[in-house]
């Protein structure tokens, strides 16, 4: 795996899933631990986050977001982000093919909003900082609101600006808002960020990260205070901020911080950062996971989260962006909603379809005993199913054990080697990719692919193909308890 996965044969090693409270809105599906029904969860949360592919793990699997790259400016530099280099095929925070303008973003909605069923959710997650480039984003989110007014709103920021517009995103009706908070502790500020400008002049070193600090706490408790879910980013910068993120989840937990959301540093040297010239790593997604799995309280911990472009378009594991570029859009502004309210409707029955199967078979995994762990890689591109037909643009990991399913993360594959199992190139990347994995679940598979995979020690499947995904893993770990451990692929 490219970013260090080590081989993992244990059979009690530290389960990936918590022992809190789970729902189908949480980040586990619940097994043993007992109901997988919502009523843990205050329903007018639930309410709040049911369609929000980013706030519930469950939403992610029918909703879809589109991020509006309409606030190009920022206020703050970090040491992992250039806005300025921009790759069409690479999937990346910070980074948009065109910048827009309000006019622009809200035809870009409209048109997006006619012709993906699954959308949700309208951002603006920059490609620089929706606070700081206010203008833009207040004329945008105003306009959006107006023309489709079923829509929700969330904005991402660094938190600088935030406070002096907290009241202004509760009057536009924004109910969900992401901070990226990645210290609590200004000494550790100043490695990750080098100036911040503020009140009309620049700060460096430790008073830029005391401020910054200050501006944060201070805006992520006016959210709480006034009932917006706040979302905390933390980036995972191994030896810089790794174990600091613990006392981080802590003073967000404190503030009411509804979700946290530790994401993996992106960082190469083709990207210019002083991080990726500096050769600074990234977190193995093994070492992410347990970061994870030691973040304690009420903050939920996100582990969907796909770090997207700031000009994002679709489910979260079916980027369309690409469909509704500035050239391809329809010179007069329309919104048809009628595939949205048909697909809504849709879904509801899809839910309930998912949810009773998964209880079926969590039961079975409830009647195991055993302290066993696999984890398990699974091609998919949304629904919820393994219905990818062989050309997996991303794998899903999840971790199985006697309290759960937990997702670990996902793991995108190379852009240039999509042409199916078939190619070599293609089943190299894969099986790369794989490495630490124990099993992978995909649509179908032929005799040569499964039979390299097995030599690297992961066992493919096909087996689960169109099945629910918890309710394959399930399946497949009440299988490979009942025959005691590994005995070759089905
Ligand atoms: C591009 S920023 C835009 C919103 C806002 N300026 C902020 O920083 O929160 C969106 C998210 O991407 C994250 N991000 C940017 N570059 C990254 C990188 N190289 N690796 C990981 N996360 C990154 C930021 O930390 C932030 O959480
Ligand atoms: S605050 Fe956001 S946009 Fe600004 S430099 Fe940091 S990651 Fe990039
Ligand atoms: S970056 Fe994460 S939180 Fe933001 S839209 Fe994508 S999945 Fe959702």
């Amino acid at each position: 795996m490219s970013r260090g996965m080590s081989k993992r044969r244990t059979t009690n090693t530290a389960p990936a899933a918590r022992e809190s409270e789970a729902t189908t809105f949480g980040d586990y599906t619940s097994s043993s631990r007992g109901s997988s029904k919502p009523n843990a969860m205050d329903q007018a949360i639930i309410e709040k986050i049911k369609d929000h592919p980013c706030f519930s793990r469950e939403a992610h699997l029918y909703f879809a977001r589109m991020h509006l790259a309409v606030a190009p400016a920022c206020n703050i530099q970090c040491n992992y982000c250039n806005r300025k280099y921009d790759c069409a095929n690479e999937s990346r925070p910070g980074v948009a093919s065109n910048r827009l303008t309000p006019d622009q973003a809200v035809r870009r909605a409209m048109a997006v909003a006619s012709e993906v069923p699954q959308l949700s959710v309208v951002g603006i997650a920059g490609p620089g900082d929706a606070c700081y480039d206010w203008k833009m984003t207040k004329a945008t989110l105003i306009a959006i609101a107006r023309e489709i007014p079923d829509i929700k709103l969330c904005v991402s920021t660094n938190g600088l600006a935030l406070p002096e517009h907290v009241d202004e995103l509760v009057d536009m009706n924004v109910g969900h808002v992401t901070i990226t908070i990645n210290m609590v502790d200004p000494k550790i500020g100043t490695k990750i960020y080098p100036w911040i400008f503020y009140d009309g002049r620049r700060y460096n070193g430790i008073d830029a990260s005391r401020i910054l600090h200050e501006r944060q706490m201070l805006g992520l408790e006016m959210l709480t205070e006034r009932g917006i879910l706040t979302k905390v980013n933390s980036v995972m910068i191994p030896g810089v901020n790794d174990e600091h993120l613990i006392e981080v989840n802590k003073w967000v937990n404190d503030r009411g911080a509804f979700m946290h959301n530790v994401t993996p540093l992106i960082s190469e040297r083709s990207h210019g950062t002083f991080y990726g010239l500096n050769r600074q790593r990234c977190p193995a997604p093994l070492e992410l996971n347990a970061l994870r799995d030691r973040l304690e309280g009420a903050t939920k911990v996100v582990r969907h989260c796909r770090q997207c472009r700031a000009d994002a378009v679709g489910l979260l594991s079916d980027d369309r962006a690409s469909e509704f570029t500035l050239g391809q859009l329809p010179a007069e502004a329309t919104y048809d909603s009628g595939k949205r309210h048909a697909y809504r409707q849709l879904i509801e029955h899809e839910r309930r379809g998912q949810t009773s199967e998964t209880t079926d078979a969590t039961i079975a995994v409830s009647l195991a005993r055993s302290n066993a762990t696999l984890f398990i890689a699974v091609t998919t591109k949304g629904g919820g199913r393994i219905n990818e037909l062989g050309q997996a643009k991303e794998l899903q990991i999840f971790s199985v054990c006697q309290k759960g399913i937990g997702l670990i993360g996902h793991l995108k594959l190379d852009p240039y080697c999509l042409g199916g199992w078939g190619e070599e190139t293609t089943l190299n990347s894969i099986i790369e990719a794989l490495e630490g994995i124990d099993f992978l679940l995909c649509f179908q598979i032929g005799i040569i692919p499964r039979n390299k995979l097995a030599r690297r020690g992961v066992q493919a499947t096909s087996a689960y193909g169109n099945a629910y995904l918890e309710q394959a893993i399930d399946a497949l770990y009440t299988a490979y308890l009942s025959r005691g451990g590994f005995s070759g692929a089905s």
